[in-house]
């Protein structure tokens, strides 16, 4: 059947109060109520599969942990399950001495009976009697009259009052008693108040101390009318109710219309001292009011609500297992989703009020005054509840740049320049749309380190920052009296990798970063020009870390179209040194620009009037190889280099020729083609304690294989010994060095030796060899026998030559 077009024929509207004087809309809450869970009998009888014992102890224990005192714990003369439940409350002494346990009954004196043996022994109950009291009950339900109603009200309150005496005398139990005109909303008001007055009347005992006051309970048991109608209603009752003094008023919004929490609110400024709900709104139908929405609403209002949410996720997760029933995503303050937002403008906003609260904050902690919450979008600080701001903001398609800023500045520490901001927010778009799907944490920490190649050599772009040092170079011009002296200049010194090779760079320029640049420019091909640059710290003293950001451009001079007209690109750097720091923002943003086009071979200039030195040279070494060539050896390697160039007709070296130069030429990691001075095999021993060495084993001497056994102070002089024995001339040992490679098990030992060659009518001349081994006498041993090869190399050019 359709929906009519004419409801009105179906549907009568309420009849409104006329209340001209109502009081409620102008007052304010200012204290919490009384709260009465009544998620054990009118959240639980609603439910399909009622609560076993275990679960309605462990939500009654959750009652407990929250704050509760009051609790309606069952309808005890609805089953055994709820009867024994309550006795096993009483008799395990699960109850504390301060908490009431409420039991429902109707008006009927069986149920009664059991209800109030349900209860005995208790330390203080509340028992509860209801009957419905609107015209379509008393003429549908109980075919009753008004006289009638009251009446079976009146007998079985005084039934109550007679059976709680007795209970009390016999196990001293302090009873209070609650009467709910049930469908008191839509009951005729002064009915109502009729039913209540005789009530009381009955009860005869009502007195104005809390415990002895009588409550009333007005139920909106289907909640008919918008909630001012609702407050005229409350407000009509306590102002006409005799002795107000002595009675509690309570409420009991049910959420049909959707108005529950409305209703309680305004019932609650028309006078009602207590509220009776389900934890988020579980109950009959659409369920009672929601007592956590409305605790916590008061406590946004500044208000100490009296219950306590701190653990909120733990309170949900025991009531969904309980009720067997899910919270919405969207349930006020209990959601999944109530702190997050997804759209662009709710995160802009809700960043920007973080950035402006942090503020604020620190200048009120100053001046000593409160620390105020005022966050867009965000109504109460979820940290209050024991939720983290993880997922305060979570990105999509919807997205925009102030959210993912805010992630990122939350995971990583790290707060983007709104430019960078815009930049970064196109890759995260780009992927979000392209994906359709919500973009993780994770996927934008991902996204975001490998856009600027950052944060771990997983990321490393092709460029990585090894070494470097700036050294200010003196001002090309003297300040002339009178004038300020013109700018210092700075010049870079550095190896970087390139393609994962180390190569030595070096540049100036106004600053660091320009110097880096212009070391770019010169040894790589790489023209950029910086057009923004900010930095800031992130933590605080010792460890405190500078993040830099920059902003690269084509140079204006090299822009040849709008597309290049327009193109920038960003890079972050993180580093304990601000220099450092700024550096590596240079050159994440170069890796972005240089994508994987082929960058030219870096060469050193080793000609006449060279731009590389003996030190380039040296480092490229170090880098390549690990090894820290001694001074000398740095000499003689750089004039080996000089010459290998002259030879080939040029004044520059690729890196990877000098690496093969290098190898070749000290016999490092190559073996002795010839196998003219090799160690086949070796013993070192120590002889007594005069310290000298004994070697013994079988050496290619001039290729030629030699049993030995020499003596000498260590094992090096030992092997020169050997050669001695073998060879024409002397060869003595004109220095050495050692060092280690690596750490750990992985250590090695690198040695150099330098040996000098003495042979009657020829020359003297000297030669190095260069070895690493995990062992250190084999790695000197086998320094000896390259340095001894190469001897024998110039001694044969140099007889050759006829030397
Ligand atoms: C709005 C509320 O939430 S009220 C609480 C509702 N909660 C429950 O009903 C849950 C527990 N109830 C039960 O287990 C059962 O209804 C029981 C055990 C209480 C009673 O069961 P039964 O005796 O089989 O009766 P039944 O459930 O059919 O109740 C209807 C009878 O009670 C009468 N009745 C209903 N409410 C009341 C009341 N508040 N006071 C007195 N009599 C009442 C009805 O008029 C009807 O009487 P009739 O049989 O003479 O016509
Ligand atoms: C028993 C009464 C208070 C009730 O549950 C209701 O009217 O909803």
């Amino acid at each position: 059947m359709p929906m009519l077009a004419d409801p009105s024929k179906k549907y009568r509207p309420y009849t409104p109060l006329i209340l001209p004087d109502r009081q409620w809309p102008s007052k304010v809450a200012t204290k919490p109520p009384v709260w009465l869970s009544t998620d054990l009998r009118d959240g639980n009888q609603a439910l399909a599969n009622p609560m076993t014992v275990p679960q309605k102890t462990l939500f009654f224990q959750t009652l407990l942990k929250c704050g509760f005192k009051e609790i309606e714990v069952a309808y005890p003369a609805a089953s055994d399950t709820d009867f024994n439940f309550v006795r096993g409350l009483i008799e395990q002494k699960q109850v504390p001495d301060d908490v009431w346990l409420q039991v429902l009954t109707p008006a009927r004196e069986d149920l009664i009976k059991r209800t109030v043996d349900a209860v005995a022994g208790a330390k203080r109950a509340i028992i509860h009697m209801y009957n419905a009291t609107s015209c379509t009950f008393r003429e549908v339900v109980f075919r009753n009259s008004k006289e009638e109603t009251i009446a079976l009200a009146v007998k079985h309150t005084k039934i109550i009052r007679q059976l709680t005496e007795e209970c009390t005398a016999k196990h001293g139990t302090q009873f209070r008693f609650e009467y709910s005109p049930e469908t008191f909303s839509q009951t005729e008001p002064e009915f109502a108040l009729a039913v209540c007055e005789a009530v009381k009347e009955a009860w005869g005992k009502a007195g104005t101390a809390f415990e002895e006051r009588i409550i009333f309970n007005l139920p909106a048991t289907v909640e008919i009318a918008p909630p001012n109608h609702f407050a005229d209603q409350v407000e009509t009752f306590c102002r006409n109710i005799s002795e107000r003094e002595k009675i509690i008023v309570s409420l009991h919004p049910h959420n049909d219309r959707g108005q529950g929490i409305a209703a309680a609110e305004l019932g609650m400024l028309a006078g009602a001292d207590r509220v009776e709900g389900c934890l988020f709104g579980n109950g009959e139908r659409t369920g009672n009011v929601d007592l956590v929405n409305l605790a916590l609403n008061q406590y946004t209002q500044g208000i100490n609500p009296g219950v306590d949410f701190s653990d909120i996720e733990t309170v949900r997760d025991i009531v969904i297992q309980c009720n067997d029933l899910p919270i919405h995503p969207r349930h006020p303050y209990a959601g999944d989703l109530v702190f997050t937002a997804f759209s662009g403008s709710h995160q802009d906003a809700i960043k920007k009020g973080f950035e402006a609260q942090r503020i604020r904050h620190a200048k009120a902690a100053e001046a000593g005054e409160p620390q105020y919450w005022d966050i867009p979008y965000l109504p109460i600080d979820p940290a209050d509840l024991g939720c983290t701001y993880e997922a305060v903001i979570r990105v999509n398609a919807q997205s925009g740049k102030g959210g993912i800023a805010y992630l990122v500045q939350q995971h990583l520490g790290l707060d983007m320049p709104r430019k960078m901001q815009i930049a970064f927010y196109q890759v995260v778009q780009a992927i979000a749309d392209r994906e359709a799907r919500e973009m993780t944490v994770e996927d934008i920490t991902t996204a975001f380190r490998s856009t600027y190649h950052f944060g771990g050599s997983a990321y490393e772009g092709r460029l990585v920052l090894k070494s470097f040092k700036i050294s200010a170079e003196p001002a090309s011009e003297l300040a002339r009296d009178g004038e300020e002296a013109a700018d210092e200049r700075r010049q870079f010194d550095g190896t970087i990798s390139v393609d994962g090779v180390v190569r030595v760079i070096r540049g100036d320029g106004n600053g660091p970063l320009s110097a880096l640049l212009n070391a770019l420019r010169t040894h790589l091909d790489i023209d950029l020009a910086l057009r923004e640059y900010s930095e800031h710290a992130i933590g605080e003293g010792q460890d405190a870390k500078a993040a830099s950001y920059v902003e690269l451009v084509i140079p204006a001079a090299n822009i040849k179209d709008t597309r290049s007209a327009s193109a920038s690109w960003w890079g972050v750097g993180v580093d304990s040194d601000i220099a450092a720091s700024g550096l590596r923002a240079v050159l994440s943003a170069v890796n972005s620009a240089i994508g994987d086009r082929p960058l030219p071979e870096l060469k050193l200039s080793v000609g006449f009037g060279a731009k590389s030195g003996q030190a380039d040279i040296a480092s490229a070494i170090l880098h390549s190889l690990q090894l820290e060539l001694p001074r000398r050896l740095q000499a003689s390697f750089f004039e080996a280099v000089q010459r290998a160039t002259r030879d080939r007709g040029t004044e520059e070296i690729s890196y990877s020729d000098l690496i093969t130069l290098f190898r070749e030429t000290y016999g490092y990691e190559v073996p002795d083609r010839e196998g003219r001075f090799v160690i086949k095999s070796f013993k070192m021993e120590n002889l007594g304690e005069s310290g000298r060495k004994e070697l013994t084993g079988e050496f290619y001497i001039n290729g030629k294989l030699k049993h030995i056994a020499t003596q000498g102070n260590g094992s090096l002089s030992a092997a020169v010994a050997a050669l001695n024995d073998h060879l024409d001339g002397k060869v003595s040992i004109r220095e050495y060095a050692e060092h280690s490679i690596g750490e750990g098990s992985e250590v090695r030992a690198a040695s150099y030796v330098e040996l000098a060659y003495e042979r009657e009518g020829v020359r003297k001349f000297n030669a190095w060899g260069v070895a690493s081994d995990s062992d250190i006498t084999a790695s000197g041993l086998k320094a000896v026998m390259r340095a001894a090869s190469n001897i024998d190399l110039i001694d044969r050019q140099m007889m050759a030559n006829g030397h």
